[in-house]
């Protein structure tokens, strides 16, 4: 079966989310109530007079601005490197903190080794959150180049389907037709979900239209900001790629066939070239805008014939298994 089941992935997602927190709280609270314990049988307390209040409370405010950082760390960003480091470099800062906090409190110099090792966990956890914020920071230019792409995408195009938020086939239609009239190069490439059904059938509609818009909005992330792409039909999706010779295009429809499985489906992708020029100008652009929409979706049946063989044969694999 080419779809795997979204709704498990995403609880998985959820329960290794959970599974971390639970692991990071278990941690801090191990290291919040041992090491007092095993310093205060290392070492005498300080006597009250001896105590720097406001020490304590700096270094006890830092600790707790430590922790709640780490835990909307911990909630606010996916699992990832980058995450990874975050945390780590927060989870060493806390700790240190907290081990020089323990320093107002206890007499530390009778444990020399404490001494030594209170020093090390702010700078190593603020060298390893320095490297997690520079990662951090080259993700979010990704991101935001996504953005700008999807803004001049919002601006410039009218926005006609309700679900994906794409334009339908009318609106591209008439997109192409302009984009023939200007006779620069073009590629037209078609999506198309395979075994969309099944997952309307299996994880319910709400399910079917949360990949619709997952898919439309990876789709526009994907392209470049001259490029345009449109909801075709139910689960198809058609892209123009203004200014693309044929290698581009086939690299891009394979990028794209591949690129879709994260989010857990399979797509059939074709994709066709305007003919040479001296043949276009015989027809109307019109005509020949339709004629190329025609010929993708006949590239697209052809596509799909041959996968849906090759379907029944993994499908009757597994039954043996
Ligand atoms: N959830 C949801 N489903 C839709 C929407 N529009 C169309 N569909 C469903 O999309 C499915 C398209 O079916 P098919 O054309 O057979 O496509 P497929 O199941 O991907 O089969 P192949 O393309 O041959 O792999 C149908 O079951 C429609 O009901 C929509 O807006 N939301």
């Amino acid at each position: 079966m080419p779809l795997r089941s979204r709704t498990a992935v995403t609880h998985q997602d959820y329960s290794a989310k959970q599974l971390k927190l639970l692991g990071v709280y278990g941690v801090s609270l191990l290291i919040i109530f041992v090491v007092p314990l095993l310093l205060w049988q290392a070492a005498p307390t300080k006597a009250l007079a001896q105590v720097d209040w406001l020490d304590i409370a700096t270094e006890g405010a830092l600790f707790v601005l430590g922790m709640c950082w780490l835990m909307v760390i911990l909630s606010a960003r996916p699992r990832g490197r980058v995450t990874n480091l975050l945390v780590l470099g927060l989870a060493c800062y806390c700790l240190g903190c907290f081990l020089d906090l323990l320093d107002e409190m206890f007499v530390v110099k009778a444990v020399p080794i404490y001494n030594w090792f209170e020093k090390m966990p702010t700078p190593i956890g603020l060298v390893i959150l320095t490297c997690g914020l520079w990662l951090w920071r080259d993700e979010q230019e990704v991101v935001n180049r996504q953005l700008r792409t999807r803004e001049q995408f919002y601006r410039q195009h009218h926005l006609t389907d309700g679900l994906t938020l794409l334009n339908d086939a009318k609106t591209f239609e008439l997109h192409l037709t302009r984009q023939l009239a200007s006779h620069r190069p073009l590629g037209l490439l078609m999506l198309d979900i395979d075994h969309f059904h099944q997952v309307n059938q299996r994880q319910g509609m709400e399910e079917g239209d949360r990949l619709l818009s997952e898919v439309a909005q990876w789709l526009s992330s994907q392209l470049r900001s001259q490029d345009l792409v449109c909801r075709y039909a139910g689960d198809s999706f058609v892209i123009l790629l203004n200014g693309a010779i044929a290698p581009l295009v086939s690299t891009m429809a394979e990028q794209l066939r591949q690129g879709i499985r994260t989010l857990g489906c399979h797509a059939s992708v074709a994709w066709v070239l305007p003919p040479p020029r001296e043949i276009a100008t015989e027809y109307p652009l019109k005509t020949e805008a339709l004629g190329l929409l025609l010929s993708l979706n006949e590239k697209m049946s052809q596509q799909k014939t041959m996968r849906g063989r090759g379907c029944l044969q993994e499908g009757s694999q597994q039954e043996r298994l």
